[in-house]
């Protein structure tokens, strides 16, 4: 459901009958319309200033956005009526740079102005997933610094006073000055040129030096050894063989050491194929199932081959040249990518590092000028430290570019292609180009081709594209006026067990955390109008198991490998099938089981029916028969996955090409584009 329609929900008259008895009770008086408040949890939810925040929650709810830090466990509305709380929430949106005031960019910030010419100065101030460029490449989503709503709860938030309207207005990330070049970089005295925007302060707290943090692992589950049993091709020529054993890899003691101590006895299909295939020099594409081991299907070869050369720790140096890039289209996720690269070369002279946006680019640069070998980084801030010429790329060997359908999209894909293309940058054939994804559209291992050594390999391990086979899939049609009542009701039943639930856009993430709240429902929430330092709090609660709920948009539905996650919940289905395989493969990873709930809502889903009907029947799920029907009432002939169309890739396209495919090409696919609404749910 898109933004308009769920905003059309909260102001339509009659939903008034949709408002849950506690709210209604809650809202019984205030006609000053501060109706939510908030009592703190602890005193670390008083970390971030107790007036800031508590006036936040106060007038917060407006906002509709950021609300509760480290959980909603303990939040209450008070006072106030009903009819104030969904006006509130409502002006919120109208005041306070909502998904469609930001879409529309009104206002002075337009971000990324001046193109890219090796600086794109301002992508420190966007955020890393980067969709608000498909909303208009050059663009940035962000509301007017000068604020053009009221910015009264996040200045409130603030703390600071200090003028209004300030963008997200937390005063440890933001600080609205005096004029436009107030929003200067810290690192470097200041953003070149007429670049206005908000200084990000926030300082990631270093991960657990201790060998036993940097170790920890959870176990393979029952269905790990099913993995042997996966068909796996590999096209191209000239492949090498399949490795059985970590042993046949022959790496270095120290790397085998620290695939002991991961826990790793064996390979996983995606490793027994890329690993020999990486070792022996050659491009790859590598399509496997959520959760099967990708990343250290990269990150090994790697590390032996620059154990092998012989790489010696870089030193402090004003411009580094790291030997490997590897870009992910998270924050988040590109820090988990980053700790496993720093466990794999625990006791060796490779020096990782990680850097993303939301955070304070001085602490990027320092990281970076210790020395770097390997480089984990999200798209925009890495063509921030290009331009600021703290990275040179001419020792670049290995090109990493994970969910690689999502980093050619329409949303990255034109920040990809300026990288590849910067001064330095060796050419395809100067390095090795590696691309791994759960899916990969044909439309996209097309405009791969441009990256990659026209030799490169492709191995797919089942069908690309298709949902891992240990999460049980249920699809559920439940209207949208039902669902939040639907949603308390599994809640309850699945108690305390971790559970993603995702819905399409910020503002409704918000929301329904909040509501969960208050059903008691410990529940924290991430999405991108958060301050990363939420977004890290949130994670990490959800991680502990303090808050058993994470309500996330899409922003969380790749890569994100998280412990004993057995529930992900569908509040609103994604718009496209491809997304849909992502995040519900939050859950069964690594040969656990785990349970995937999704409401199908007839008046916005149907375009869906089709490759949902596929991606059941090739994970040997039920298919509902309502959902049969509609598929079949919706059949498009020559089908297409999505309301987009496109053709669901099972395949390395280039057979297609060849006339030589020989695998089942029937099925589905999302598009190579993010809708508006993808869009929406992810910066
Ligand atoms: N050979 C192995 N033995 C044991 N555990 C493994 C092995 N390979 C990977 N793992 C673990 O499996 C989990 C999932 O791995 P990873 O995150 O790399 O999956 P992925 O295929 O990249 O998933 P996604 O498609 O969601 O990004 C991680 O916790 C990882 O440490």
């Amino acid at each position: 459901m898109g933004d308009e329609d769920w905003e059309a929900e909260i102001i339509k008259p009659h939903m008034s009958s949709y408002v849950p008895v506690f709210e209604k009770e809650r809202y019984s008086s205030g006609a000053n319309g501060d109706t939510f408040n908030r009592t703190p949890a602890s005193s670390s939810e008083m970390d971030d200033g107790p007036s800031g925040r508590d006036h936040f929650m106060r007038s917060g709810f407006a906002s509709g956005r950021s609300l509760g830090n480290r959980g909603f466990s303990n939040n209450k509305f008070e006072e106030g009526d009903s009819s104030g709380f969904w006006r509130r929430y409502q002006d919120g949106n109208d005041s306070e740079a909502s998904g469609s005031s930001r879409r529309g960019g009104r206002g002075g910030f337009q971000g990324r102005r001046g193109g890219f010419g090796l600086g794109s100065s301002n992508s420190e101030y966007e955020q890393d997933e980067g969709m608000q460029r498909a909303g208009g490449l050059f663009g940035s989503r962000r509301p007017t610094l000068s604020g053009a709503g009221n910015g009264d709860t996040y200045q409130s938030r603030s703390g600071s006073g200090s003028g209004r309207g300030g963008y997200k207005g937390l005063n440890e990330e933001v600080i609205t000055g005096s004029g436009k070049n107030s929003w200067k970089s810290e690192a470097e005295g200041g953003e070149s040129g007429d670049t206005q925007g908000p200084k990000v302060t926030y300082i990631p707290p270093p991960p657990p030096e201790d060998e036993d943090s940097i170790f920890a692992h959870y176990q393979t589950g029952i269905n790990f050894d099913k993995y042997d049993t996966i068909l796996v091709e590999v096209s191209g020529h000239d492949a090498p063989p399949a490795i059985l054993t970590f042993e046949e890899a022959n790496l270095c003691q120290t790397l085998n050491n620290n695939i002991a101590k991961a826990g790793y006895t064996k390979l996983t299909p995606v490793q027994k194929y890329s690993i020999p295939i990486i070792l022996a020099g050659r491009d790859l594409m590598a399509c496997a199932q959520t959760g099967s081991g990708k990343t250290a299907a990269f990150l090994l070869p790697i590390l032996a081959h620059m154990m092998r050369d012989g790489i010696t720790a870089s030193r402090f140096k004003d411009l580094q040249e790291p030997e490997c890039i590897i870009v992910a289209p998270t924050r988040e996720l590109i820090n988990q990518i980053y700790l496993e690269a720093r466990k794999f070369s625990f006791g060796t002279c490779v020096r990782a590092v990680v850097i993303y946006g939301g955070t304070q680019l001085g602490h990027s640069i320092r990281q970076i000028v210790q020395g770097c070998n390997i480089l984990c980084a999200t798209p925009g801030r890495l063509m921030d430290i290009i331009g600021k010429e703290k990275i040179g790329l001419r020792q670049v060997k290995y090109l990493v570019l994970d969910e690689a359908d999502r980093m050619l999209d329409m949303g990255f894909g034109p920040e990809m292609r300026k990288l590849i293309s910067c001064p330095g940058m060796p050419s395809k054939e100067q390095r090795q180009t590696l691309m791994f994804s759960a899916t990969f559209p044909e439309e996209i291992q097309k405009l791969a081709g441009e990256f990659l050594k026209s030799d490169y390999l492709f191995v797919a391990v089942g069908q690309v594209g298709g949902a891992c086979r240990d999460v049980q899939q249920t699809i559920l049609q439940v209207g949208q006026y039902s669902k939040r009542e639907k949603l308390v009701e599994i809640l309850r039943n699945i108690g305390d067990e971790r559970t993603m639930v995702f819905v399409e856009t910020k503002k409704k993430a918000d929301f329904i955390a909040t509501f969960l709240c208050q059903e008691k429902i410990s529940t924290t929430s991430i999405h991108g109008d958060r301050e990363q330092r939420e977004r890290e709090q949130a994670l990490g609660d959800f991680r502990c198991g303090k808050c058993p709920v994470l309500v996330a948009t899409s922003v969380a539905a790749r890569g994100l490998d998280i412990e004993n996650v057995q529930h992900v919940i569908n509040f609103d289905l994604p718009s496209t099938i491809d997304e849909y395989v992502h995040r519900i493969g939050r859950t069964g990873r690594c040969g656990n089981t785990g349970r995937a709930i999704s409401f199908f809502d007839p008046e916005s889903d149907n375009h869906l029916a089709q490759p949902l009907v596929k991606v059941l029947s090739d994970a040997q799920q039920d298919v509902p028969a309502w959902l049969e029907e509609i598929a079949f009432s919706t059949y498009v002939p020559g089908f297409s996955g999505s309301a987009r169309g496109n053709v669901f890739a099972s395949v390395d396209t280039r057979k297609n090409y060849q006339g030589k495919n020989t695998l089942n090409t029937a099925g589905f696919s999302s598009s190579q584009a993010p809708n508006p609404v993808d869009d929406e749910s992810w910066d």
